[in-house]
């Protein structure tokens, strides 16, 4: 089926003796929003990278785009930025729309000009996660937020229909955590770009994404947004083992 972006079909990966995933399925559809969550360890950075076609699984197919991952070849058509993209210290030499304008190379090729409107797609990137105003910055002198905001940018710039972030908002103080959402909300419903998000902010992302899919070695819950929240506690205690409270809800609505 065309609209199908992302699909899993009873995967399973081992690293030498240890099994991280087994029998895992998913299917991500255009226009989904997803949040990948699970506790550390339960294989969510596997998942991506089986995604990506880093690793290839010993069992079980991915297919991106309704292509087997090995043999997909439309990489703009995919925007990833991992959790450790926002580590630039203050003396890098690069500024904002340098970094952005990257995000081009893969498509223009290493030794190729950028395209004559290079520099307008850079803005137009920046202007989709709020960051217009710090084109000319350099990077090293934004905060970890708004480094990662760039780093999305730089993902922004090639089009993609899909983004896959792992755990972006490593380092992100609360405060800004939610406008950060808010922004990846925006991209999702008015660029209809499809999203893949692997969090451990599960109470600040449930009632902004599409769908849910709990992770632990195996994938306990995968569906709509609207049912994780209504069963959540018993999704929960099975998927963790144990009782596990809600802590914190950023509207103001979980028990504390
Ligand atoms: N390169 C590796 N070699 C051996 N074992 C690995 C390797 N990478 C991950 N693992 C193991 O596979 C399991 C899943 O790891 P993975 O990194 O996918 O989990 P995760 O959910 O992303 O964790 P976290 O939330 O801590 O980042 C873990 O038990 C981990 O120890």
């Amino acid at each position: 089926m065309p609209d199908v972006l992302i699909e899993l079909e009873d995967v399973s990966y081992r690293y030498g003796d240890e099994t991280a995933l087994e029998h895992v399925s998913l299917q991500v559809r255009k226009g989904e929003f997803w949040a990948v969550i699970g506790p550390n360890g339960s294989g969510k950075s596997t998942l991506i990278k089986l995604i990506l076609g880093l690793i290839a699984p010993q069992t079980g197919q991915v297919q991106l785009f309704g292509k087997p991952v090995g043999t997909f070849r439309n990489k703009e058509r995919i925007g990833y930025v991992s959790q450790k993209s926002n580590a630039f210290n203050s003396a890098f030499p690069a500024t904002v729309s340098e970094v952005v304008k990257s995000g081009l190379v893969k498509k223009t090729g290493m030794f190729r000009r950028y395209p004559e409107d290079a520099d307008e797609k850079v803005m137009r990137a920046l202007d989709a996660v709020g960051m217009a105003e710090y084109a000319g910055r350099s990077i090293g002198r934004l905060s970890g937020g708004q480094q990662q905001r760039v780093f999305i940018a730089r993902a922004l710039i090639s089009g993609p229909e899909l983004l896959i972030l792992d755990e972006p908002t490593v380092g992100i103080d609360r405060e800004h955590m939610e406008s950060f959402y808010d922004m990846l909300g925006r991209l999702n419903r008015e660029k209809s770009i499809a999203i893949l998000l692997v969090t451990h902010d599960v109470d600040t992302v449930s009632e902004l994404v599409t769908h849910v899919a709990c992770v632990n070695r195996s994938i306990h819950f995968h569906g709509p947004q609207e049912e994780y929240n209504r069963r959540e506690e018993r999704i929960r205690n099975d998927w963790y083992g144990h009782p596990v409270r809600r802590i914190r809800h950023p509207k103001g609505e979980g028990e504390k």
